[in-house]
């Protein structure tokens, strides 16, 4: 595990402690059962994806570890809806807010002005987030194979999919993806950033794509500039990505979706 996700996830298990004392897992349980409300991530993606279109999971995202602040001026809201309006398939929302600014308010935010189902990005290690997610509207919820073990991944899974959310596995070597394959999920994120230096390559998906079974759907993660990285992606068979970073720099995210995909 990398220095930075060590760092990111001691500081997770202390604000998860907090959040037990605050509210219990029963009464939080209550709450995400009563939502009965969520929308279909991986089958967006994956009926987009059959059709050999361009399915991007649209992040908002304020700073990260790697880049500091990426953005001033943040509408949760604002960003939400242009994404919307521009052709994104799903979102994804930061929440954590030590290392990438980020907050569960946001989410809430971005999925009550629109009808995109929602990626809640953060560090998952506890059944208690899974619960917490849900009961603040997530979809989907990302599970990272180089910060859990194998029992743990299979928990988080299991508690992901009883409350009928979709899960995203991010791998980012032949090791973890081995390792992904052993779940149910059908989504399999290869992260393009190694996080332990924080070296962007896309050559990463590339390298890995041959050892993905057909009834998996790849999403290429990370350093997703230009459509010409779309095109590159598409000639490898590869129509699902998750971008942050280059859109989240533009005056407006969704005309820098609508660049990207090639739109206009
Ligand atoms: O973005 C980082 O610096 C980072 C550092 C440590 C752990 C995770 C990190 N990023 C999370 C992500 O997965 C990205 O936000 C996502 O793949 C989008 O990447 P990008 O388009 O390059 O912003």
């Amino acid at each position: 595990m990398s220095d930075i996700l060590e760092k990111i996830l001691t500081t997770k298990k202390e604000e998860i402690a907090v959040l037990k004392q605050m509210r219990s897992e029963i009464d939080l349980l209550a709450e995400a059962n009563a939502r009965n409300d969520v929308r279909g991530f991986a089958n967006a993606l994956i009926s987009t994806i059959h059709r050999k279109e361009n399915a991007v999971i649209a992040e908002i995202k304020k700073a990260s570890p790697s880049k500091g602040v990426i953005r001033e001026d943040f509408n949760p809201i604002e960003i939400a809806t242009t994404y919307a309006n521009n052709g994104a398939t799903c979102l994804s929302v930061l929440t954590d807010r030590t290392y990438f600014q980020g907050s569960p308010d946001y989410l809430r935010q971005a999925r009550a002005s629109c009808s995109l189902p929602v990626l809640r990005k953060d560090f998952i290690i506890d059944p208690y987030q899974i619960i917490n997610s849900r009961a603040l509207g997530a979809d989907c919820i990302l599970l990272i194979v180089s910060a859990l073990s194998d029992a743990q991944l299979n928990e988080l899974e299991a508690a992901t999919l009883e409350l009928g959310m979709d899960a995203l596995i991010e791998v980012h070597d032949h090791t973890e993806l081995e390792r992904a394959l052993n779940l149910k999920s059908p989504l399999i994120g290869i992260n393009n950033r190694n996080l332990r230096n924080f070296e962007v390559s896309l050559d990463n998906t590339i390298k890995l794509l041959n050892d993905i079974p057909t009834d998996r759907v790849v999403i290429t993660e990370s350093g997703i500039h230009t459509h010409d990285d779309i095109t590159l992606m598409n000639e490898h068979n590869v129509y699902g990505f998750l971008v942050g970073e280059s859109l989240m720099r533009q005056e407006d995210p969704g005309k820098g979706l609508a660049l990207l995909l090639g739109k206009s």
